[in-house]
Parts: structure tokens; sequence; C-alpha cells
């Protein structure tokens, strides 16, 4: 996808797919006048509701719905934006859009790709690229709590604590680049202008909004968990347990799941993708195998790995090879299920710390091994994140600190080379404005667009 450029007009439905009690069609362009007035007898009013045919090119209805004209700037894309509102039927949304097309030749209107709408609200400056993420987002957002950080985000909230900094770097750049213009002044500098305490208050407001934004993506991207385990342990069970519903099969048979159930949970809002897998043993049977192979590549893929044992016996033999395959940083939660059929004071040695006694079918410490989760998330309960966030995010403002942070070291410096210290709040700036879209490659943008839906 090219970012810069087109104007074609564009058209798409901006509604979900299927039917519904209303569907919209919307076209976007420099000037929809000509358009406009092709496809209706009647002149539109900008911003107001019209209820008008929606006819072919032989005069046929195709629809009548809710016609709106938004002149741009006025608009969501900056553009002229020109809405019909019909019945929402896929077949007849279809012929709604050919229709649009066909009649707005002319005029080039073509099929818009997906995002492209937001995209054009970001080059016209009516979004910053980070609340034009959240426009996703919030359409994505799985729980409640994720959407309304979706919203925050798309009202600028993080966009804001992001500008605020960047503003009081840019601050202190001018400074410092005004005094490498005197260069007879560069060895006050740090006095005069209090650049080091500025510098710190800037570092750890920076540490503040990442960790804001730790939680934000935790709260977008959730948390992949497999439960993994010898077969017959319980990790059907454990999964219907948190799912809350007949999920996966269970059986007493040894062997029962051979491939492996994805489901979704919220947990305080977050949500948890849990993977229950086929039990690992050696085994002759060709679907088995194939099973066991999926779920030690689900493994490999988990931000998480519950180890299930049965309290009957419970050994961590398994827990070596699982850790053997993991990357490092990838915790493993040990967790001896159906403490229901052993005496708890008499069976496993509960005076471990990091081993969770739980029963699937009971519900016994279910709450504690959702908390757990939650907390190897990182995930701090009862805060309420601000913002949502991305992975992308995340590393800008890790950057960002990193030459803060080299900025500060060369502040200590005996000698204080100032066009270091120059170049690290400059580079700071940089990894800064990538969030709002200020530096931002055409590449980047359009990898961040074409994950949008189409008619967004
Ligand atoms: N029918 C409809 N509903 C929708 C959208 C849409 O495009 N069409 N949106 C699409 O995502 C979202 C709303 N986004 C919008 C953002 C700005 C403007 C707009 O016209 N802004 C003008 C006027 C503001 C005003 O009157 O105060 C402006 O900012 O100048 C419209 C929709 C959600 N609901
Ligand atoms: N008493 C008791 N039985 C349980 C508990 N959890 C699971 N079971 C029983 O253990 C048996 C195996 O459960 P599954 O959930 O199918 O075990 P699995 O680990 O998924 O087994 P595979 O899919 O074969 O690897 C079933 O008969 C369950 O009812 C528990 O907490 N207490
Ligand atoms: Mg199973």
């Amino acid at each position: 996808m090219t970012i810069s450029g087109t104007t074609d007009p564009i058209a798409a439905i901006a509604t979900a797919p299927g039917k519904g009690g209303i569907g919209v069609v919307r076209i976007s362009g420099p000037n929809l006048d000509g358009l406009a007035a092709a496809l209706f007898d009647t002149p539109l009013k900008a911003r107001h509701a019209h209820y008008l045919p929606f006819n072919d090119s032989q005069g046929q209805p195709i629809d009548a719905g809710i016609v709106l004209y938004f002149k741009g700037p006025h608009s969501y894309t900056g553009e002229d934006v020109l809405e019909l509102q019909g019945h929402g039927g896929p077949a007849v949304l279809r012929r709604v859009l050919q229709h649009c097309i066909e009649a707005g030749r002319p005029w080039g209107v073509r099929h818009a790709q997906p995002g492209e709408f937001t995209q054009r609200a970001f080059l016209n400056d009516r979004l910053d690229l980070a609340q034009a993420e959240a426009v996703a987002d919030l359409i994505d957002a799985s729980s409640e709590a994720a959407a309304r950080s979706a919203m925050a985000s798309l009202s600028g909230a993080f966009s804001k604590a992001v500008s605020e900094l960047n503003e009081r770097i840019i601050h202190l750049r001018m400074l410092v680049e005004a005094t490498l213009d005197f260069p007879e002044e560069e060895i006050d500098f740090l006095e005069k202008y209090q650049a080091k305490p500025t510098l710190d208050g800037i570092i750890a407001d920076l540490a503040a909004i990442r960790r804001d934004a730790r939680q934000g993506m935790i709260l977008r991207e959730g948390l992949h968990v497999v439960l993994a385990g010898r077969p017959n342990v319980g990790k059907s069970s454990l999964l219907n347990a948190l799912a809350g519903d007949d999920v996966a099969i269970v059986t007493a048979i040894a062997g029962t799941t051979r491939d492996r159930v994805i489901q979704q949970i919220h947990i305080d809002g977050v949500p948890i993708h849990i993977v229950d897998t086929a039990g690992l043993r050696e085994t002759d049977d060709e679907v088995e195998r194939i099973g066991i192979a999926r779920t030690w590549a689900e493994i490999e893929r988990a931000d998480v790995v519950i180890h299930l044992q049965d309290a009957r016996d419970a050994t961590d033999e398994l827990e070596v090879q699982i850790a053997q395959r993991l990357p490092v940083r990838t915790p493993i939660l040990t967790v001896v299920n159906k403490v229901d059929l052993i005496d708890a004071t008499a069976g496993a040695d509960t005076s471990e710390e990091d081993t969770l006694y739980i029963s699937a079918k009971t519900g016994h410490n279910l709450d504690q091994l959702r908390r757990r989760l939650l907390d190897i998330a990182g995930w701090s309960p009862g805060a309420q994140s601000p913002w949502l966030a991305r992975e992308r995010h995340l590393r800008a403002l890790e950057e960002a600190g990193e030459h803060l942070n080299r900025a500060r070291e060369h502040a200590e410096h005996d000698d204080q080379v100032l066009d270091l210290f120059a170049e690290e709040l400059r580079l700071a700036h940089e990894a800064l404005g990538a969030i709002t879209g200020q530096f931002t490659s055409d590449d980047l943008l359009g990898e961040i667009f074409s994950s949008f839906c189409i008619g967004k």
C-alpha cells in the first residue's frame, strides 16, 4: 500500500459483513459534489439527514435510506464524505456500493483498501497515529476494560502524555542547541539551565508512561497460556472450569485430547487465551503423536505454561523437559490438580511455595490460579489502564528511555560533551515522535493501516 499522494475517491461498506438493522456505504474524496448530484435528485445539505431513494442508473430502486453529506474538512477523513445508510443486508449493500462505484466512474471512485478511511484521517491531521491505531483497537476490543482504554487512547490521552513529554525534550534541545551556537557559554549550560534535574524529571515521567503503556498492552494483547502435562491429569477439565463452559471433551480415558483447543477468557477484563493440548507421553498412535508434536509447538509459543499434574502422582520429571523447550523468560506455573482426591494434610507437599494445588472438579483454588496468571502478566489488579498501547509504542518508549539515560551519562561526564548530549536528546525526541506518527516510515504506516478492516 502506498501512503502518500492518493486522493481518488474511495468507497466501501462501512458496517460489519452479515445482516444487521442498518448498513452503511461510505464514500470519501476531495470533492464529492458532482457525485452527490449524480446519485440523488435532491441537493444535499451538509450534515443533515435526508431520507431518499437509492436508485440504480435505470432509475430502479435498490434501497431507500438515510443520506448524510459531510463537507471536508468537517468529516471523519477530513475530505468530503457521503454516507448511504440503507438496510443491513449483504446483497443489498453490495448493490448500493456497486452502484456508487459505477455512478462515480467519472470521478474515479474506487473500492477502498483496508484502513484507508482512517489513513486519510491521519494524513489530513484529523487523528495522530496512536489515535488511528486506537480506532482499530476499539473495534477489536474483546472486553469492556479494553474498550474503555482504547477509547481513552482515541480521545488522545496517550498521545497527550507522549506529546507533553516530547515538548519538554524539545525545550531542553532548544537550550542545548542555542548553547552549541555560542560555544563560550558551553561550560555552564548544564548548571545555568538546570539541565540535569530537568532531564531527571523527564526520565521519571517517561518511566511512569511506560508502566501505564505496559498495562495497556497486556489489556490489548492478552496472555497465551498453554496447559501442558501428562494425559488424564485434568487439562481439559481445567480449561472448561476456567471458561465456565464445556469447551473441550473430558473423559477418564488417557489420550482424549488430540488437537489443541483454544478458548479466550477474561480475568479482570484482561484477555487470556487458554490453549488445551494433547497429554504428553510416548505413543504408537499416529494421530496422538501428531497431537503431541502440536503440544510442543504450543509450549514453545506460550507466554506462560501451566504444567498440570495429578495430585496422586505429582512429579516434576516432565517439567525439566518443558523448561528445556522454553525461551528463558517464559514462566512455568506448576499446578497440582485433583486435590479433592487426596487427603490434603497427608498428600502433596503443600509447603512448596511455587506450586498451586487446585481441583478443576470442585473449583478449589481456581481464584488463586486466576490471580497468579494476572500477576505473571504483570497486571496490577484494580489499577485502571489509562489507555491502550501496542508493542510498537512500548518499544519506542524504551528506545527514548535509553537515549535519555545516555544523555544523562554525558551530562555527568566531566568534560560534558554537549553535542553528544544534544544528539541523544534528538534521538529520544524522534523515538517518541514515532508513536504519534511525526517520524514514521511509509512502510510502517502501510503495515498499520492494512491491518484494519475494510471500510474503516
Ligand atoms: N454514521 C457514522 N457514524 C460514525 C462514524 C462515521 O463515519 N459515520 N465514525 C467513523 O469512524 C465514528 C465517528 N467519527 C467521526 C469523527 C468526526 C466526524 C466529523 O464530522 N467531524 C467534524 C464535525 C465535528 C462537529 O460537528 O463537532 C469535524 O471534526 O470537523 C464524524 C464522525 C463513529 N460513528
Ligand atoms: N476428582 C477429580 N477428577 C478430575 C479433576 N480434574 C479432572 N478430573 C477427571 O480426570 C479425568 C481426565 O480429565 P481430562 O480433563 O480429560 O484430562 P486431560 O489432562 O485433558 O487428559 P488428556 O486429554 O487425555 O491428556 C476425567 O475423568 C475428569 O473427570 C479433579 O479436579 N478432581
Ligand atoms: Mg484433554
